[in-house]
Parts: C-alpha cells; sequence; structure tokens
C-alpha cells in the first residue's frame, strides 16, 4: 500500500468479494442474445464487464444497469442490430473472443478493437475457427491482431481441436454453433473453465460432454432467466495468498465461485500448507459457491504443471508471491499461456518481485521461484495489468518500507474497492 510503515500488520475479517468476471460477461452476453427478460444478480461491475454491457448496447439491446443489478431485454440473435461506430472491448479478452464467435452469426459488419493490451494478443486461435465456420474476419497481420472486421452470416457446424487449453476458445466456437447449421464440436488438450457450458443449459440451451470433447447442435433458442454471480475466485485468491502469508492473519471470504475448473489455487495453497476451511457449500446451483476461510500458516514450495495450470491461470502472479514465502523451491511450467495475457506475466511477475528482493527466474514455460525471502519496498509497476497490480499490493503486506505501485487503477479491471477491502482488513484491530 502507499502508507509509509515499519509494523507488519495481520489482516483480519469478512470480506465479500466482487462477482466472477468470466460468468458476468457470460450473463450479458447470453442474455442479449436470447429471448425474454433476464435479470442478473451480482454482477462484477468492473471495467471489463461494464465494456461487455457497451457493446451489447452499441448492437441494439436494451440493458439497464443498477449497481450490481442488470435487467437485459432479449430480442433473440435476429434482434442484434448493426452497430454504427466500432465496437470498443477496452482491456477485456474475454469480451473480444466470446463477442467474435457471436458477431460471426450475425449478417452484417462489425468492427472491434480494444486497447494497447488487447491490440498485441493474439485472435487467430479464434478467427481460424470462425473462418471455418463461415465467417469473414480480417484485421491486422491475417486476421489475428486487432482492430478486427467481422462480416457474419450462416455458418456451418466444424469439429474443431483446439493447440490450446483456453475457454475464450471453446466458447467463441460453441456460440458460433448455438446459431450454425449441425453440430460443432471443440476438443481441448485439457479441461478449461465450463461457465458457458453451464450458463447455456441454464437459458435452456444443450451442450453435451464426452471427456474433453464439448458439442452443441445448431439452431437452438435461448430463453431469458435469473442469474446470480457467486463472488470470483481469482479475486478472492489476492485474500486467499494474503491470509496465508501475512503473520497473524484470518479472513472470510463469503459466497466465492468454487467450479472444479476453477479451484486449483485451492488444490495448491492447501498442498504447500496452507490453512484454509470451506463452509455452506451450495453445488446445487448453476455454479457453486461457498464461504472460505484462510489462516496465516508455514508455507512449503510445491511444482504446478499440466492440467492444473487451465485451473488456476489467472492465479499464477499471487501464487508467485505466495512462493516467495515458502520454505523451498516452487517451479511452476506448461504455463506459456501467461505470455499472452494483459501482459506478459512470466517477465511482469519476476521483474517486479525481483525489484522487492524475491529470489525469481523467468523459464520458457512459467518460473522457478526460492523461498523464502524477505521483501522490501520499492517503487514497483502493474504494467497496467490488474492482476500483477494486486499482487504487489499484497506484496506490500509484508514490508517495514513503502512500496509504491505505478498504474494501481488498473485494478479497476476486475477489482473496484480491492484497496477499501484490503485497508479495511489491516485496520480491523
Ligand atoms: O473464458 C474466460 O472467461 C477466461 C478464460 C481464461 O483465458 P483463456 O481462455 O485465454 O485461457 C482466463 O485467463 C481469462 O481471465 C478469462
Ligand atoms: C486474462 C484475464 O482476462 P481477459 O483475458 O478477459 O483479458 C484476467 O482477468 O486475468
Amino acid at each position: 500500500m502507499e502508507t509509509h510503515k515499519t509494523n507488519i500488520v495481520p489482516l483480519k475479517g469478512i470480506v465479500q468479494v466482487p462477482g466472477d468476471k468470466s460468468i458476468s460477461h457470460r450473463s450479458i452476453m447470453l442474455g442479449s442474445i436470447a429471448t425474454g427478460k433476464t435479470s442478473v444478480h451480482g454482477l462484477l461491475t468492473g471495467d471489463d464487464c461494464l465494456h461487455t454491457i457497451e457493446c451489447f448496447k452499441q448492437l441494439g439491446v436494451n440493458i439497464h444497469r443498477d449497481g450490481e443489478y442488470v435487467e437485459i431485454e432479449g430480442k433473440g440473435l435476429a434482434g442484434l442490430t448493426e452497430p454504427n461506430d466500432i465496437l470498443d472491448v477496452g482491456n477485456s479478452g474475454t469480451t473480444i473472443r466470446l463477442m467474435l464467435g457471436i458477431l460471426s452469426s450475425l449478417p452484417f459488419h462489425t468492427v472491434i478493437k480494444g486497447d494497447s493490451s488487447i491490440a498485441k494478443r493474439p485472435m487467430d486461435r479464434v478467427s481460424n475457427p470462425l473462418r471455418k465456420m463461415g465467417a469473414k474476419i480480417d484485421g491486422r497481420h491475417d486476421g489475428s491482431l486487432t482492430p478486427l472486421a467481422v462480416r457474419g452470416g450462416k455458418l456451418s457446424g466444424i469439429d474443431y481441436t483446439s493447440p490450446v487449453a483456453s475457454a475464450q476458445v471453446k466458447s467463441a466456437i460453441l456460440l458460433a454453433g448455438l446459431f450454425a447449421e449441425g453440430v460443432t464440436s471443440v476438443i481441448e488438450p485439457e479441461a478449461s473453465r465450463d461457465h458457458t457450458e453451464r450458463m447455456i443449459r441454464a437459458f435452456g440451451g444443450e451442450v453435451t460432454t464426452t471427456g474433453l470433447k464439448k458439442s452443441i447442435h445448431g439452431q437452438q433458442q435461448l430463453k431469458g432467466t435469473t442469474i446470480t454471480v457467486p463472488g470470483d475466485i481469482s479475486s478472492a485468491a489476492f485474500f486467499l495468498v494474503a491470509g496465508s502469508i501475512v503473520p497473524g492473519s484470518q479472513i472470510k471470504l463469503k459466497n466465492v465461485g468454487v467450479n472444479p475448473t476453477r479451484s486449483g489455487i485451492l488444490d495448491i495453497l492447501r498442498a504447500m500448507g496452507a490453512n484454509i476451511t470451506l463452509d455452506h457449500l451450495d453445488d446445487q446451483v448453476m455454479e457453486p459457491y461457498a464461504d472460505l476461510t484462510v489462516s496465516a500458516s508455514t508455507l512449503r514450495g510445491v511444482t504446478i504443471e499440466g492440467d492444473m495450470i487451465p485451473r488456476l491461470i489467472d492465479e499464477i502472479p499471487i501464487l508467485a508471491l505466495a512462493a516467495t514465502q515458502a520454505e523451498g523451491t516452487t517451479i511452476i511450467k506448461d504455463a506459456a499461456e501467461l505470455k499472452v495475457k494483459e501482459t506478459n506475466r512470466i517477465d511482469t511477475v519476476v521483474e517486479e518481485l525481483k525489484k522487492m528482493g524475491a529470489k525469481i527466474e523467468a523459464t520458457a514455460d512459467g518460473m522457478i521461484i526460492y523461498g523464502k525471502s524477505d521483501l522490501h519496498g520499492a517503487n514497483v509497476n502493474s504494467h497496467g495489468d490488474h492482476r500483477i497490480g494486486m499482487m504487489l499490493a499484497i506484496a506490500s503486506c509484508l514490508t517495514h518500507e513503502k512500496v509504491e505501485i505505478q498504474d494501481k487503477e488498473a485494478i479497476t479491471i476486475s477489482y473496484p474497492g480491492f484497496f477499501q477491502q484490503l485497508k479495511a482488513l489491516a485496520n480491523s484491530q
């Protein structure tokens, strides 16, 4: 945090983390292409999701938001109209990639772009399979970089084997498949988060799962529904780690989504020796959720690899910080996908944690962290990446000296109230 301090203060209290970002995006998207009213409770009001709302408003959908409550007047896919201007997704990879799947079915022209981070992220992983289905997509570098121009229309189902375990790729193809002719299937190398599949079913649609293969038959009609968004485990992750590594801490996190395709952080922190309990689990709903309580403990290094990686991909920056406080070595591998997030998260994590005294090195597909190190104050930078900014803020709870975080405003992308909640936990004694 910003203030000069000499003591390391335990973090204590109860936190309601904001709504899950992945589920929030999907609730707006499916509500917009379904017929009838959709009500969403607990929507994340971070910048990424607000961009998704704006994009669908530009496509002619009436969306009314009152804080975290949203009503969408769905008129079906055919109710969407050609926008007058370029769609802007801001910093949100999920918005652009999933929307490309929807835009591919629409019989008109759209141009879609984002910020300078989005302009560097690969879109060919989505535009290639969508072109195979019949969409016309063009952009810089043969349609792999934004801005992208899309002319959609009648699509045909494909059987696609994805080279990456990416929920954004899988979801774009399934969303296009929803309105295509015939059956569309996607096979992934490892299982990625399954929120799209769960939510299509909640809107009355059908998706089948056979091992790593997901299939959807085309020309389905979705019906508006009511969605309750659970707390985001990727946001909770910052306090799960803070509660584990800041001496004397105890934090309860209420109503956190614990979908097994997202809960890898719980498995890994427990394997590291973290003290985390789970209460009030409700798994009879679209997305399971529970209360999580964490208290400080001694951690040890682990190896994180293989099919665990997609289950905690966005939590790797904060897990790297946890590893600096663990006894022994932590190895993170099979995580080259980190290079194509909001920043190259292998480089930014290593560069920024090194400034604070961590013993950490980058590898081709991950990083190696040697624990345990004492972290010290420094002038660090989020590089405009919300998860790097929050990881550095939690790191600052371990130093006696001031940590100055450049560009910390980036955290509003996924966690608008983060600094206030962190302050409240630190001031609770
Ligand atoms: O589908 C989603 O909501 C997301 C999928 C993941 O990306 P990839 O699909 O690129 O792995 C994740 O990193 C991102 O924060 C959200
Ligand atoms: C990678 C992330 O999001 P997106 O891909 O939607 O920009 C993230 O939130 O960590």
